[in-house]
């Protein structure tokens, strides 16, 4: 079990994380999610012992990472992908990491086969592609076979087929009884991995408690209202309607409306008393993605000038507060849900036009592991990449050993922003936000 308690760290006048306390049991995939810059990599940063806590503490089985009885074996990582000696081929950075740890060379074939990475075991990983280099930080984190695990991003630059396989990893190895920490931006594939959810925002707790209590706390109802087409008034005359009757409507790209506050059947008798016709009438469900916006909108640190959320919030009432957030409860739960974007689509998935995954075409496969050993993991092989076909783009190869492996190498953080922070609403007209007064979601000592 990894626990945190009160666990804060400050860079300079900078709170990267604030008063955290937290348990991450055995037997379970917890997902760790939370904007960018929100705290998480700082987080397991200091769960590794890579970075000491500006108080509060964090112990894995009882013990801080560092005072922990033969370490690689109990607890593995992988925090950034790109930690990696470029020149080493990919068994020879795996072989390395085994003879500093005392895992036998048997082991390094086993773990990649696992990642389906023995058909370039022998390429330089600089070479590889952003997919490559995730299998391959995943086969470094299994190495000595531990019973904890940490994942920093994952799926980043894995393709729909390699997401599926991490996802089916984590679950694979929570099933053993190990315990399995895994940060993501994505709410959407946290949802389908994991059983438990820890929601940081701005460094502080924005909830703690299992997947489908989340989904029952945050999933709001909302209907769909249609209007027809051809007579715009309609629509005008429906949303003052339904807006006087006490419902708060939003209108949708295509043209529907989204109504929250008022159930199905008095909508219905509104529109009929106001003489409206109806051409869609039905119910919704806020999907989990949008409720985890929702929670985090008020602690993204980095925001579009065209931001896809702006719009999504009620304004509030003059002289109103925004809510705090309440640790272990999430925020307050007072915006309607956001309005879908084109195509069903409410938050652009990755692979979409900002976040294309690039199809690395290496499937985990059981045949590479080294006989006799059972492939729990493994999926079947993938299609391998066309003969000719070069790899993807070389990554830069910084570190010579990946940072849990080595304290002393800690990975790179990025840089501190310069931009104050964002302000708890968004203008619904999705310009700029401007510059908010002291932001209530950031600890006192970091307005
Ligand atoms: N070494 C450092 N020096 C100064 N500031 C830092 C350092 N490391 C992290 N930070 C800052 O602390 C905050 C939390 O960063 P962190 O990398 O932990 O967030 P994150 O949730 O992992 O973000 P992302 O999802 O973008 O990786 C950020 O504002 C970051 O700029």
């Amino acid at each position: 079990m990894i626990e945190a308690v009160g666990l804060t760290k400050r860079y300079g006048d900078k709170t990267a994380v604030y008063n955290l306390s937290f348990q991450v049991r055995p037997g379970a995939v917890t997902g760790f999610l939370g904007p960018n810059g929100s705290g998480k990599s700082t987080t397991m940063r200091m769960i590794l012992g890579l970075d000491n806590p500006t108080s509060g503490s964090v112990t894995i089985g009882g013990y801080p990472y560092r005072k922990l009885p033969n370490a690689p074996r109990q607890v593995g990582a992988l925090l950034d992908a790109k930690a990696v000696h470029g020149g080493r081929t990919a068994r020879n950075h795996l072989l390395s990491l085994a003879q500093l740890s005392g895992i036998p060379a048997r082991r390094v074939d086993e773990v990649l086969g696992v990642v389906g990475l023995q058909d370039v075991a022998k390429k330089r990983s600089k070479g590889f592609s952003l997919g490559m280099g995730q299998r391959l930080g995943i086969a470094a984190a299994l190495l000595g076979d531990p019973q904890v695990l940490l994942f920093d991003e994952p799926v980043n630059g894995l393709d729909p087929e390699g997401i599926l396989w991490v996802r089916n990893l984590m679950k694979a190895l929570a099933a053993e009884g190990r315990t399995v920490f895994v940060s993501s931006h994505l709410m959407s594939e946290m949802a389908l991995t994991a059983d438990h959810l820890i929601v940081i925002g701005r460094g502080q707790l924005l909830a703690d408690m299992s997947v489908k209590d989340f989904i029952s706390a945050n999933s709001a109802d909302f209907a769909r209202v249609r209007t027809p087409d051809t007579e715009p008034q309609l629509r005008e005359k429906l949303t003052s309607a339904l807006t006087e009757a006490g419902g708060h409507v939003l209108p949708e790209q295509d043209g529907a409306l989204r109504v929250t506050g008022l159930p199905l059947p008095r909508i219905s008798d509104l529109a009929h008393e106001a003489d409206v016709r109806l051409w869609e009438l039905s119910p919704h469900q806020a999907s989990l993605e949008e409720a985890y916006m929702r929670m985090t909108q008020g602690a993204v640190d980095y925001r579009s000038t065209v931001d896809q959320k702006a719009g999504l919030q009620q304004p509030l009432p003059p002289g109103a507060q925004p809510p705090m957030p309440v640790p272990g409860q999430g925020q307050p739960g007072w915006y309607a849900p956001p309005p879908p974007q084109q195509g069903g689509q409410p938050f652009a998935p990755p692979g979409g036009p900002y976040g294309g995954a690039p199809a690395d075409g290496y499937g985990a496969q059981a045949a590479g592991a080294a006989p006799g050993t059972a492939n729990p993991y493994a999926q079947p092989a993938a299609p391998a990449q066309p003969a000719g076909q070069a790899p993807q783009a070389a990554q830069p190869a910084p570190a010579p050993a990946p940072a849990e492996k080595a304290p002393a190498a800690a990975p790179a953080a990025p840089p501190a922003p310069a931009a104050p922070p964002a302000p708890q609403q968004a203008p619904a007209t999705g310009a700029a936000p401007a510059p908010a007064p002291a932001d209530p979601t950031q600890p006192e000592d970091a307005r």
